[in-house]
């Protein structure tokens, strides 16, 4: 896994393509965790909520666009959490801690939504590739620093 310095992945010049996700995060520190049911392979895994950056679309733009199409909230983001690669070729993840500015999330295109406590993180199928960044989530959220938001 990387971290924010390995710099932005070039959308615009198709030279990579970039979903966008968000570790989103209660008063207690739990974290929001969605089930997909969609495509089959990924039926029933756990996620991060979050989808793909349009051509052209800036991140975070796309980011909140997602919460709001999948989760019906409006969310401010913070740090980034970390990224990886997709086993998709020339497709990387990248998450940022975030957290809801208004509304209460609701899974609006199915699934289901749970707030997870950090003991719990290991309680769902998360997607292979999201292992490493809920490592990365569990190790931060155990640290006693607060997360800056929005991000500086
Ligand atoms: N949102 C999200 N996608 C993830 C995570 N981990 C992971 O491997 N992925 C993969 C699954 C999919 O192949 C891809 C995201 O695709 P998506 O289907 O959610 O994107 P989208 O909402 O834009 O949907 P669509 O327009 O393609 O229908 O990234 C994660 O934590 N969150």
């Amino acid at each position: 896994m990387t971290g924010a310095a390995s710099g932005p992945v070039d959308v615009r010049a198709g030279r990579g393509r970039l979903v966008v996700a968000v570790a989103l995060l209660d008063g207690q520190r739990r974290v929001l965790a969605a089930r997909r049911t969609s495509p089959p392979a990924y039926a029933g895994m756990w996620e991060f909520p979050g989808g793909k950056v349009e051509p052209g679309e800036d991140e975070l733009a796309a980011l909140e666009r997602e919460c709001r199409e999948e989760l019906d909230v409006q969310i401010e983001a913070g740090p980034v959490l970390g990224q990886v690669e997709l086993a998709s070729p020339g497709w990387r993840l990248r998450v940022w801690f975030g957290r809801i500015r208004s509304g209460t999330p609701r899974a609006v295109e199915g699934g289901e939504l749970r707030w997870l406590s950090v003991p719990e993180l290991g309680d769902v199928s998360w997607l292979p590739a999201d292992l490493p960044l809920v490592d990365a989530l569990r190790r931060r959220l155990l640290e006693p620093e607060p997360l800056v938001f929005p991000a500086v």
